[in-house]
């Protein structure tokens, strides 16, 4: 990682969590000592602990955010939550594209591109999750599905994905205990800096996410285009997500 980006650990709790473990996990965080590191840290909540979440981390160096965004801003969009919203929460980061919802929600890689817009309309960081499937990299096409995928984010322009965080995820290595290897992700990494090409592509951070745990995330930060983790069920357990950051 070159010295221009700072490392960012990012939690994503997906659907888990409830408000008691919450105030246990967040109290936990907070209770670390962070002045060592100048590590970011943040946690991506379920929407109905915003609120909760918001009030916890509220003044500490902790930012939190959203799983997912509307693409609209207001209006009859039964059980959507726009960018507004989020931004009433103080969110600062909002996932787009994650594979889980690529997978089970039919998001096109058009959608994920207009929510990372309605994002940015809003004053936040999209962080935008790219990642091909165990068949995909069996028949080489990691780098080409990533390509695609990128496509209609990176037509939003320099001065958007500047603003942008990218997180490449491979789909087998989600929840899989099965992580990349340092090498395999420093490639991904690699092509997808070369993909962002113009001014400021060295400034945008790039995160690896799939099975991040204490015991990997050393090897993957040392490669020289991953700046940080986006992590799943290792940030539901404090003391692991903090070991990851530390
Ligand atoms: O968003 C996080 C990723 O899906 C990684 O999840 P995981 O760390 O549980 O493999």
């Amino acid at each position: 990682m070159t010295a221009t980006r700072t490392r960012l650990v990012l939690g994503n709790w997906k659907m888990h969590g409830n408000l008691a473990d919450n105030t246990k996990l967040l109290n936990a965080l907070l209770a670390a000592p962070r002045a060592a590191t100048t590590t970011q840290m943040g946690v991506c909540v379920p929407f109905p602990y915003l609120a909760q979440t918001a009030l916890a981390l509220s003044g500490s160096s902790i930012a939190w955010g959203a799983q997912d965004i509307s693409v609209h801003a207001q209006g009859a969009y039964t059980g959507e939550v726009s960018g507004g919203m989020l931004k009433d929460f103080s969110c600062h980061y909002v996932l787009v594209g994650h594979s889980e919802r690529r997978a089970m929600h039919a998001e096109s890689d058009q959608l994920v591109s207009d929510k990372a817009r309605a994002a940015l309309t809003a004053g936040l960081t999209p962080v935008v999750c790219v990642g091909e499937s165990l068949a995909e990299r069996d028949a080489g096409q990691a780098v080409s599905v990533i390509t695609r995928q990128l496509a209609p984010v990176l037509a939003l322009g320099s001065e958007a994905v500047l603003k942008m965080v990218i997180a490449y995820e491979p789909v087998w290595a989600i929840g899989t205990g099965r992580t990349a290897t340092p090498e395999q992700a420093q490639e991904v990494h690699a092509a997808i800096r070369a993909a962002l090409k113009g001014a400021g592509a060295e400034q945008v951070q790039i995160l690896y996410g799939g099975s991040v745990k204490a015991a990997n995330a050393a090897s993957l930060f040392a490669m020289p285009d991953i700046d940080g983790a986006l992590v799943g069920g290792a940030s539901l357990v404090a003391e692991d997500f903090l070991a990851i950051a530390a």
